[in-house]
């Protein structure tokens, strides 16, 4: 390996350039030397990408002691009771707060540092590390500032670039003179805030405002419209229901943010509250703030057009079933950049797809299918999904049953007192394909995978697989063979057939 730091008056050609450290490291740019092939790795922040560094692991670091904490808050449902505190009232326990982000950062920092001591004998990776790189021409990129004078090229290009946080400055005035945070910072911090504002009600607001709120920040959410906006529908109703309900979380909803200042250690946002009679100004105060608006693809910083890369309208670069450019020849572009999935199991999936049909070439091209691509919220309830959810399912004109089974109708269920969560199958009419399972609730993240295998098998998810299995009792599973049973329910109501070798199941 070659680390090519701060390098000027530099240019090489190689078969393969790869942009983004995240997947496209360790699943294509490393593996992809093993074949013979010359590659240039770009990355102009740590190694790992946003997953290690500011994304899914320091998150869930994080989120694990949140779920502690509130095993704790809710022990005194299982006669577990903890001491109370004498002046408070609160429960008397401690949270190492500074102590627990410090640990989280040094683990995520010791991982990504300990990355490129681990290729240093290949010698086919050449490293461009600290840099940003910027296409200037048909798979030509200039790597830093034009004056280093550093530009590569390629047979095939390969972009993992990744995403950002959307920049809310052009919509709320006087953000950006103030330091207010993103993700990024937030994941970092390790002061611990009296109250939090938080700005938007997707994954990572949900998630971070569960760690804030549990750790003790009065946290308070501007929802737009509603939470998780992609769910389905009852599985949104059931996390409003639950969630507002925590500790320390308040919801300001369908009120629009329209200025803010810093001033004394303190934001004070401006938002507009259209519940009153005449659309009021009012004004709530922080010590901290968080913009969880969404990401947005980083195309512009690459300077696609100058490569005759098409993007989509939202900035993503437009590919086709095989994750080619639609406009380039021989660039590709996976991830989070490529706007399929924002995942990094979907980063991961179509790393692989392309290290095996256009690296490898193992196998002839045939087009990428993310047929079964799971979600999971882990924020508290957690929530998971597979498939169509019930609106998509009307939508699409579908004939289908839709039932909800909740946690506390099966066995594990009681042992949980659950009052939350349950698991919703959709199933069509006829064929009893399961057209989608949507889970809220404890573990849901782990239980979709029961029915995301189904999806991938040869045929399609059928409900008859979901009933034929043998459950362990009395495992959190029994919830979705429930759900199952009432879905051959409902299939004989709405007048189905059912085969005798499912009839008792
Ligand atoms: C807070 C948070 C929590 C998340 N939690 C989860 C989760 O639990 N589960 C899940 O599946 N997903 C989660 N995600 C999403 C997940 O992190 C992303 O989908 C995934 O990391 C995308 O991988 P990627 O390889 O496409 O991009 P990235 O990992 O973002 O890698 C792209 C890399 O390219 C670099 N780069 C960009 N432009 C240039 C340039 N011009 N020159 C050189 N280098 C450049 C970037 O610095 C970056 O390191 C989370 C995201 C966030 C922000
Ligand atoms: N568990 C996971 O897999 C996980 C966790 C975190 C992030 N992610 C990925 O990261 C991506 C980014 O997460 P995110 O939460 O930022 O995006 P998101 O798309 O999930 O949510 C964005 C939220 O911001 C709101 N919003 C947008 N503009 C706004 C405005 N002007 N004013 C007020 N609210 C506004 C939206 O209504 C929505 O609630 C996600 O698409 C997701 O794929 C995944």
């Amino acid at each position: 390996m070659v680390l090519l730091k701060n390098v000027k008056n530099f240019t090489k050609h190689y078969d393969i350039i790869v942009i983004g450290a995240g997947a496209g490291l360790g699943k294509l740019g490393r593996p992809a030397t093993e074949y013979g092939y010359s590659v240039a790795l770009c990355e102009n922040d740590k190694l790992g990408g946003t997953c290690l560094n500011r994304g899914c692991i320091p998150s869930k670091m994080l989120i694990h002691p949140a779920d502690v904490v509130q095993t704790i808050e809710s022990a005194h449902r299982f006669e577990v009771d903890v001491k109370k505190k004498e002046t408070s009232g609160d429960l008397d326990y401690d949270i190492r707060f500074s102590e627990l982000v410090a640990r989280v950062s040094k683990t995520i920092d010791d991982e990504s540092d300990s990355i490129l001591p681990n290729v240093e004998k290949n010698q086919k990776l050449d490293w461009f590390v600290g840099q940003t790189a910027r296409f200037i021409g048909e798979r030509t990129l200039q790597v830093g500032s034009p004056d280093d004078n550093v530009v590569i090229t390629a047979d095939r290009v390969f972009v993992a670039a990744g995403a950002r946080a959307v920049d809310l400055s052009d919509q709320i005035e006087g953000l950006a003179s103030t330091p207010y945070m993103t993700y990024r910072e937030a994941l970092r911090n390790q002061q611990r805030f009296k109250r939090l504002i938080c700005i938007g009600a997707g994954y990572i607001a949900t998630e971070l405002c569960h760690f804030f709120s549990s750790t003790g920040t009065h946290t308070t959410l501007f929802v737009r419209s509603k939470f998780l906006k992609y769910e389905d529908e009852e599985v949104q109703k059931e996390f409003e229901r639950v969630f507002v309900k925590r500790k320390n979380i308040e919801v300001k909803q369908g009120m629009k943010p329209i200025r803010v200042r810093y001033e004394n250690n303190e934001f004070i946002l401006t938002y507009l509250n259209p519940h009153l009679d005449t659309a009021q100004e009012q004004e709530i105060r922080a010590d901290a703030l968080l913009v969880a608006a969404g990401v947005k693809p980083n195309t512009d910083i690459l300077q696609c057009e100058k490569a005759g890369i098409k993007l989509t309208k939202d900035g993503f670069v437009e590919v086709d079933k095989y994750l080619r450019s639609v406009s380039a020849p021989n660039v590709w572009a996976l991830g989070d950049i490529a706007g399929n999935y924002l995942f990094r199991h979907n980063a991961n999936f179509e790393s692989e797809y392309l290290m095996e049909t256009v690296i490898s070439k193992m196998s002839e091209p045939y087009p990428i299918d993310h047929t079964g691509m799971p979600h999971a919220v882990f924020a508290n309830p957690q929530i998971a999904g597979v498939g169509l959810t019930e609106q998509e399912c009307r939508e699409k004109g579908l004939n289908f049953v839709s039932v909800k089974n909740n946690y506390s109708a099966s066995a594990m269920g009681m042992a949980l007192l659950s009052d939350e969560g349950f698991v919703k199958l959709i199933v069509e009419r006829g064929t009893r394909r399961i057209l989608g399972c949507h889970i809220i609730g404890h573990e849901a993240s782990t239980l979709v995978h029961q029915v995301g295998v189904l999806f991938r098998i040869e045929g399609g998810a059928k409900l008859d697989d979901l009933l034929n299995c043998i459950y362990i009792h009395p495992a959190l599973n029994e919830i979705v063979r429930n759900a199952a049973r009432k879905a051959k329910q409902a299939l004989l109501n709405a007048g189905d057939t059912i085969p005798p070798s499912l009839y008792f199941k």
